[in-house]
Order: C-alpha cells, then structure tokens, then sequence
C-alpha cells in the first residue's frame, strides 16, 4: 500500500518580476504567460505528490483572471495538491502581487489544473492518498470530486447521468 501524503508536502512557490516581454498592448501580464507558469508550477506539486512517475496536465479546468497585473508586478504563484484519486489529482495554484505600499500579498487569480501520473508507456499509474488538514484544504479536497465529474462530463468522458456528486447540488430528491 502507497503511504499517503499530506497537501502541504506538495506545496511549491515560485516568485518573480513581470517584465515588458511578457506583458500585452495594455502592459498587463499576458494570459498566457500566466498559464504557463501555473502550468508548470502546478506540475512540480503534482510530481511531489506522485513521487518518481511522470505526471502529465490532463485539463485545465478553471482559471479566473480577477485583477490585470501590471509590468513590473512581484508575482508569487502558490500550489498545492487539493486531492488525489486513483492515478489523478487535482491542483490548485493561487496567484498573488505583492503590493509594496503595503507590505502585503493581494490575490489575484486562481487556476485548477488536472495531472495524471504515468508509467513509462504513458499509462495511468496509482498515485498516495491526500490528507487535507487546513480548513481551506478539506473544503477544496471536499468539492474535488463534484470538479472532478465537471470536468469529465466537459471533456466527453463522463455521462452527466453518472455525476451524482455533481447533480446533488442542483436536484434535491
Ligand atoms: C530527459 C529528462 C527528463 C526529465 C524529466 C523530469 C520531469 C519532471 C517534471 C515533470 C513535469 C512535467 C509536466 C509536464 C506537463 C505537460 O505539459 S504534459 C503535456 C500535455 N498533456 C498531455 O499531453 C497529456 C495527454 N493525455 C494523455 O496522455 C492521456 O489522456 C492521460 C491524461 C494520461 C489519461 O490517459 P487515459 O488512458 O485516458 O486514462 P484514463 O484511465 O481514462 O484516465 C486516467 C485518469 O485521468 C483522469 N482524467 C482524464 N481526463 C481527465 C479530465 N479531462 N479531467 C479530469 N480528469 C481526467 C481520469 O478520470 C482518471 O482518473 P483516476 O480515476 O485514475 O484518478
């Protein structure tokens, strides 16, 4: 039996300046930039909990661009494994500014990233168990499942009459 692992031994953070190249017409971080950075960030806590196999994104299944970052913005992305299942997990990465007048992190954007662990030959292989302990921690590995279906269901590998997780929040009996 895999040892589980709790979400903050998959804790990585990254920090950095936005600088002119990465930044649109309006001189805000460009999305993509953004994505990337989650994208990788997201796959390093994802590895940590996976341990020595590969792990590939298999979705993106949510990020929120709230506030427009500013070139020359301190950037701080933070991730961590909400909840593992059999051979996926799903991750979270919160994206802070740093505002300097203040001395504070502000959040800005949040991203959902999917990965699964694989075997050399690309096949899915079982990944530890999550044991959440923060408060914020057990609320995302408790609404993992009903995202997880979300995300099947839009990725025409579920039939939405399966997710009953997912359909409980919106039909009560
Ligand atoms: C030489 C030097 C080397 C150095 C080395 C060090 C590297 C150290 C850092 C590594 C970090 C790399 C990070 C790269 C990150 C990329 O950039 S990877 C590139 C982009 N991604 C890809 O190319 C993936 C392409 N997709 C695939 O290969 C396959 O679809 C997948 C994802 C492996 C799934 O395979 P499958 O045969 O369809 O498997 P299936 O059994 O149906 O599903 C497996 C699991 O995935 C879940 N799943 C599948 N699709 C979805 C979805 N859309 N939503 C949610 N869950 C899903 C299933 O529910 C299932 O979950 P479990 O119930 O097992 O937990």
């Amino acid at each position: 039996m895999i040892k589980a692992k709790t979400a903050k031994e998959s804790l990585s953070v990254m920090t950095n300046l936005v600088l002119p190249n990465e930044t649109n017409n309006l001189g805000n971080m460009f999305g993509g930039e953004l994505l990337a950075s989650m994208d990788r960030i997201s796959s390093i806590s994802a590895k940590m909990h996976g341990g020595s196999y590969l792990v590939v994104t298999a979705s993106v299944n949510h990020v929120a661009f709230n506030i427009p970052i500013p070139m020359g913005s301190t950037v701080k992305l933070e991730s961590k494994v909400t909840r593992a299942f059999n051979s996926s997990m799903e991750v979270y990465v919160d994206v802070y500014v740093y505002d300097y007048d203040n001395s504070i992190y502000n959040k800005t954007n949040t991203g959902i990233y999917t990965f699964v662990a694989v075997d050399n030959d690309n096949k899915p292989v079982r990944v530890p168990e999550l044991i959440p302990e923060t408060e914020l921690e057990i609320e995302r590995y408790n609404a993992a499942l009903r995202r997880k279906q979300l995300s099947l269901i839009l990725a025409g590998r579920m039939d939405p009459a399966d997710a009953h997780e997912l359909k409980s929040l919106f039909i009560t009996e």
